[in-house]
């Protein structure tokens, strides 16, 4: 997707993509890439990894790859580190890498809660602790954008991710308010269904009723939100600060992503009827 931005918006910054690999997070780091700055990508695939920082390199992009998975602390602080030394102090921050899997509350498993809540919770904060304290407070600059999802309705179908992604909405909120003494502005990006590596693992059914119950009637693409991403990162939105921008063709407004099941609630209780009668 060609960029409605200057081509030199990043010139001599440092990004950091996390889950840079594919899908959304690649399209950021192209977009980034694109405009100047140098790129850090991290995955818990090397080999991914190691494709995607062939990519962007073949467009003549400085890029960083190594393997890290967000969840664990050691790793991101060995991450950040290295990003200082090939590339040097990030300014940038993209909180992209996570996922889920459909389920219903009542079914999901303890070590499934859990493993989404540190997937999309855990590493985003252990993420954004490390890159604030080793690049961003130090330097008195820095822009920090979360990718989360369309969950200003609850999240019917995946409460796991829901919950964890109504935290990092909180969190976002947050930082923007203790940090903004450090010049380091914190934003969300809340993507509808967006047609991506990811969301082709899900059943295509689900996608064609996301589709349709999409005000716009379509499913987003990578590019698109990666331009928004751009913006909140440059300094046109200098002064933005912990606000969540949906890219959902309207579906945080109308219409619903999963199909809930279509029973019949319960009666109301006796009280309930007598009033109605009133
Ligand atoms: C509308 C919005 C659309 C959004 C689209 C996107 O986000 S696109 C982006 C989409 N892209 C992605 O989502 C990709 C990123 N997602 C992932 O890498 C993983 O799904 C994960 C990080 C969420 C869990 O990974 P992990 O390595 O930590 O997991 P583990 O192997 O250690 O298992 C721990 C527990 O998790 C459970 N469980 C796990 N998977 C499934 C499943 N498919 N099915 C059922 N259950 C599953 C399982 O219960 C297990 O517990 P058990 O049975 O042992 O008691
Ligand atoms: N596509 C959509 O419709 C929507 C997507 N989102 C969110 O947007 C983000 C990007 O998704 P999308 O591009 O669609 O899908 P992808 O599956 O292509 O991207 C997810 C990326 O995150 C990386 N990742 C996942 N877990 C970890 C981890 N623990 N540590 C490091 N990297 C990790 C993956 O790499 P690897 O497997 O190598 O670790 C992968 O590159 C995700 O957070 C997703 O949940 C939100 C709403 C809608």
């Amino acid at each position: 997707m060609p960029s409605i931005f200057r081509k030199d918006l990043f010139q001599g910054q440092v990004a950091i993509v996390t889950g840079g690999g594919s899908g959304i997070g690649l399209a950021t780091a192209t977009t980034l890439g694109e405009l100047g700055a140098k790129i850090a990508i991290c995955g818990r695939k090397k080999e991914k990894l190691d494709a995607a920082a062939e990519t962007l390199a073949k467009r003549g992009i400085e890029v960083f790859a190594d393997a890290c998975d967000i969840r664990e602390m050691e790793q991101v602080t060995a991450f950040v580190a290295a990003v200082k030394e090939k590339l040097g102090t990030a300014s940038v921050l993209v909180n992209n890498a996570g996922g889920q899997f459909p389920t219903t509350a009542e079914t999901v498993s303890a070590r499934g809660w859990e493993a989404v809540v540190r997937n999309n919770l855990n590493g985003t904060f252990f993420m954004t602790q490390s890159v604030a304290n080793l690049h961003m407070i130090p330097a008195k600059r820095g822009r920090v954008v979360n990718v989360i999802a369309n969950v200003a309705r609850g999240f019917p179908g995946m409460v796991h991710t829901g919950a964890a992604r109504a935290g990092v909405e909180n969190m976002t909120k947050t930082l923007a308010i203790e940090w903004a003494q450090y010049n380091v502005q914190v934003n969300a990006v809340a993507p509808g269904v967006i047609r991506t590596s990811g969301t082709d693992q899900y059943p295509p059914e689900l996608l064609e009723l996301s589709r349709e119950r999409t005000p716009m009637k379509r499913l987003g693409t990578a590019g698109e939100v990666a331009q928004l991403i751009a913006y909140l990162a440059s300094d046109a939105a200098f002064f933005v600060t912990g606000v969540t921008w949906y890219i959902d063709g309207g579906a945080h407004l109308w219409g619903d992503n999963w199909i809930i099941a279509d029973a019949e609630p319960p009666p109301p209780p006796a009280i309930v009827a007598e009033l109605a009668k009133e």
